[in-house]
């Protein structure tokens, strides 16, 4: 069966704001009060060996587990996943380099433009409704066909539904040799891992295992190498604590999902339903991978966005490299079939995938435009 998405429409961008503002709400209500969602103390770990077996059987079963940490937590970590340590540990190498090597005036040149790639200095953007100041510092960046190792379908439209070359900004050859090189290596491999990683949620709803395969042909994919300064005063993650030098603050994010690879430093914690922080301390050779906002309401909201933060609690520099992998920034979809049922309609209405991610971008920068 062939992916059910709508046929084009205008963008409908007063339902898109809406519904960037009703997760803004939710956000804030999580973080006042607790929810009624079962709480959970660790997060699953999912080997995806198996995931790669040409048994239909194998890679259900790797999809149930997927369903099950969807469903209870939102967040795992998947080990076997096919990406080589030293392919790793090369990209995070890079993140240091940018950060170290990269003159600032350099950084300055290359300044988050309105698709929000290139350099963010640190409290320039704020995903908590400016309520923490944010010590992290990042350069972004998004889909290109030319780091897709499928070479795309040349159809690859940008946040805002405009067909763009690329909006991309990167530093020059000259001044950071290879880093493009890299790049390119670790995002053709993790964007790979991502559309391997849909079939599987495609099995774990239920789904013929192709469902997603045509709605990720150009995909949005926006990524981000993320510097968190050492902590000015290190301590473990305690209920006692008040003062929280935060990183990144609290949020969901606003994809499809996540695919986070983080260096040996803890610093990612995740909100119970019962409002406690969990810790999501890097597991070896893992990477995290959580549901976000867009896959939520998808799902009629069976899949969970979980809200985590960022708090560096070491007195070392902390580096993370996020993919938020989205299906094609123009596709308007609307609630999935298995996942609406009698007494239990879709709560969701239709939203275009680029549309939302920019406006729910847009509310998180000081000079944003709302
Ligand atoms: O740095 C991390 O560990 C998490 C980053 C994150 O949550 C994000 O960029 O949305
Ligand atoms: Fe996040």
């Amino acid at each position: 069966m062939a992916a059910v998405a709508l046929p084009p429409q205008p963008l409908n961008d007063e339902s898109s704001l809406k519904a960037a503002l009703e997760a803004q709400e939710y956000l804030q209500s999580r973080l006042t009060a607790t929810s009624e969602a079962p709480a959970f103390r660790s997060i699953p770990i999912i080997d995806l060996t198996k995931s790669f077996s040409s048994s239909l059987v194998d890679r259900r079963a790797v999809a149930e587990q997927i369903n099950s940490a969807c469903t209870d937590v939102g967040f795992f970590y998947i080990t076997g996943h096919g990406i080589a340590t030293g392919v790793c540990e090369d990209v995070l190498k890079l993140a240091h380099r940018f950060f170290h090597e990269l003159p600032q005036p350099s950084k300055d040149a290359m300044l988050c433009n309105d698709y929000f790639r290139g350099y963010e200095p640190a409290a320039f953007t704020s995903v908590n409704n400016f309520e923490s100041k944010e010590t992290k510092e990042a350069f972004n960046w998004g889909y290109e066909s030319g780091l897709d190792p499928t070479g795309g379908d040349g159809k690859y439209v940008e946040l805002d539904g405009k067909p763009e070359a690329s909006v991309n900004l990167w530093p020059s050859e000259k001044e950071l040799p290879g880093f493009y090189a890299g790049i390119a290596k670790y995002y053709g491999e993790v964007l790979q891992l991502s559309r391997h990683l849909f079939r599987l949620f495609a099995l774990s709803l239920a789904l013929p295992e192709d469902y997603f395969d045509p709605l990720m042909t150009h995909p949005g994919g926006i990524a981000r190498l993320i510097r968190y300064p050492p902590a000015t005063n290190p301590k473990p993650l305690s209920e006692l604590n008040e003062d929280e030098e935060i990183g990144l603050g609290a949020h969901t994010d606003y994809e499809c999902f996540t695919l986070l690879l983080q260096d040996a430093n803890q610093g990612l914690e995740i909100l119970s339903p019962d409002n406690h922080w969990i810790s999501a301390a890097p597991v070896e050779g893992g990477i995290v991978v959580n549901v976000a906002d867009f896959l939520m309401r998808w799902t009629n909201g069976i899949y969970k966005s979980t809200v985590h933060r960022v708090v560096n609690r070491t007195d070392k520099e902390r580096y993370s490299i996020p993919l938020f992998f989205s299906i094609n920034y123009d596709e308007t979809v609307e609630t999935l079939p298995s996942c609406v049922k009698e007494g239990n309609p879709s709560k969701f209405p239709p939203i275009t995938a680029g549309r939302y991610i920019l406006d729910r971008l847009n509310l998180t920068v000081k000079t944003g435009k709302y």
